[in-house]
Order: C-alpha cells, then sequence, then structure tokens
C-alpha cells in the first residue's frame, strides 16, 4: 500500500512542455526523447519513479524567488517582503509519461548575510534556476556570479540551467522587449534556457516549472538508461573475462592431470 497521497490532477504531464524562446533552450525538441518514451511504457524507469531530484533557484535578495516557488506551490502572491532566512523547500510531486517524480524545489536567500549558510545547500542539485528581476539591470548583472557559486557545488557537465527573469508586470512591453535582448544574450552564455515570468499575475510561471520537471525528468530517465546499459556491458566483460579463467584454470586442471 502506497504512503503517499496521489498525484494532483493538474500535475500530470503527458507531453513535453515547449520551452520559452527557441533562441536561448535547452532542446527545441517537441516532444521527449525517443528512448524516454519507449522506456516510460516498457516500465525501464529504474529508480526514477522513486527518487527525489534536487532544484536549487539562487539570485539576489528580493528578485522574487520565494514569491515565483510560492505561486507555484500554492498559488499564493505576497506583495510584502520577508526575507529567505537561509533556506526553505517545498516538495511537488508530479506523474510525467505515468512515472511518478519528485521535485525538492530549494528556496535559497539572496541577501548577502545569509549567503553562506544557503550555499551549503547547493550540492547535488539536478537543476539550477538563476533568477533576476527584470525591472532590475543590476540583478541580471550579478547572475553570472550566482551560476558561478552554485556551479562550484555541482557537476557542470550534467546540470540543468535556466535564467529566469521575474516580476514581468512590472515593465512595459518596450523595456521588456530591451531587457529580453540582454536576458537572452547572458542565457547563451550561461548555456541557460530563458523564461520570463510575473508571480503576481501567474504568468508563464506553472509552464515553467513543467518544463523544469520535464527536462529534469528526460535527463534522469536517459542517465538511468545509460547506467543499465553501462551495467549490461560490464555483465558481458566479466562474462567473457570469466570464460577466459575457465579456460585457463581447466588448461591448468589439464596439464595437473597429465603431469
Ligand atoms: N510586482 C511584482 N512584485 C513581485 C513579484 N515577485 C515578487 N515580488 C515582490 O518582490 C519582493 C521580494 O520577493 P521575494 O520573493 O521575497 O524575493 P526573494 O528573491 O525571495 O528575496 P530573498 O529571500 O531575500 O532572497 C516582495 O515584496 C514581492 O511581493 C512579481 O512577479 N511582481
Ligand atoms: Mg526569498
Amino acid at each position: 500500500m502506497s504512503v503517499l497521497p496521489p498525484v494532483r490532477r493538474d500535475r500530470i504531464v503527458a507531453d513535453l512542455p515547449q520551452c520559452f524562446k527557441k533562441e536561448a533552450c535547452l532542446h527545441t525538441r517537441d516532444s521527449f526523447h525517443s528512448k524516454v518514451t519507449s522506456a516510460c511504457k516498457q516500465q525501464r524507469t529504474g529508480t526514477v519513479g522513486f527518487r527525489i531530484s534536487k532544484v536549487i533557484v539562487v539570485g539576489d535578495l528580493s528578485v522574487g524567488k520565494t514569491c515565483m516557488i510560492n505561486r507555484f506551490c500554492k498559488d499564493v502572491f505576497d506583495k510584502n517582503y520577508k526575507a529567505t532566512i537561509g533556506v526553505d523547500f517545498e516538495m511537488e510531486r508530479f506523474e510525467i509519461l505515468g512515472v511518478p517524480f519528485s521535485l525538492q524545489l530549494w528556496d535559497t536567500a539572496g541577501q548577502e548575510r545569509f549567503k553562506c549558510i544557503a550555499s551549503t545547500y547547493y550540492r547535488g542539485a539536478q537543476a539550477i534556476i538563476v533568477t533576476f528581476d527584470l525591472s532590475n539591470i543590476s540583478s541580471l548583472e550579478h547572475t553570472k556570479q550566482w551560476l558561478q557559486d552554485a556551479l562550484k557545488e555541482n557537476d557542470p557537465s550534467s546540470v540543468l540551467l535556466f535564467l529566469v527573469g521575474s516580476k514581468k508586470d512590472l515593465i512595459s512591453p518596450s523595456q521588456y522587449a530591451l531587457m529580453e535582448q540582454d536576458a537572452i544574450k547572458v542565457a547563451k552564455e550561461m548555456q541557460a534556457e530563458y523564461w520570463s515570468v510575473s508571480s503576481l499575475t501567474g504568468e508563464n510561471v506553472k509552464e515553467f516549472f513543467f518544463r523544469v520537471a520535464s527536462l529534469t525528468f528526460e535527463a534522469s530517465v536517459l542517465a538511468e538508461l545509460e547506467k543499465t546499459n553501462a551495467r549490461k556491458i560490464g555483465e558481458v566483460v566479466r562474462i567473457n573475462s570469466n570464460d577466459r579463467n575457465l579456460y585457463q584454470s581447466s588448461k591448468k586442471n589439464k596439464q595437473k592431470c597429465c603431469q
């Protein structure tokens, strides 16, 4: 009997959610990788369905990290600023291509004095979300440093990167267009996928987190399949080397026998 409640009906993913801007996205495929789709159909996803994937959210103080997570997880918005002290986290459960998948969203503090506590939680992330405030250019300029710090604790070759501009409701469409050009440039340099959201109106928040969950899931299944293949190759090599041992030992026995 399962102790976990069923996954919410609005957390079920059947198709790959699309990226926000084709110029700055992790991949432009319309659907999940074919290996992933067939592994899910054949229930060959190993331990992915039992694991909890860690996602960390970093960025300057007051850029809206907590509000973005709260909008997605609790569908609330608080206009009063309450600094995050150290870290906080929320769990979100999804069902992707029929497989349960859990994300642990780590909300870290942007304030300098809490940074050293927060950075101790950076390790072991499958995805890093670097956030900036679309109405504050200096917060975009600081994103590279945030990423650099977060990558020190993680494997840059396997972690998925996202650059998110928040508070879209605060700027005009023409201001946004200018900001977006700069942000896309930064995202490309970082090799991150770019998104813009508003936690006040809710614009793009759900779409963004569904994309994060889906790409993290896809990467986890691909890694699991690779591990299984490596294990199979290892077994073949072991069997072959055992064969050789058998041959050698039988040869030895033979020699003994004839001596
Ligand atoms: N208009 C508008 N205000 C926002 C939005 N998101 C956050 N805010 C406001 O910005 C302030 C800071 O938001 P937080 O989410 O607490 O910022 P944070 O990045 O978590 O800050 P730290 O925890 O100190 O790192 C709050 O007053 C929010 O109400 C948004 O989308 N639109
Ligand atoms: Mg916060």
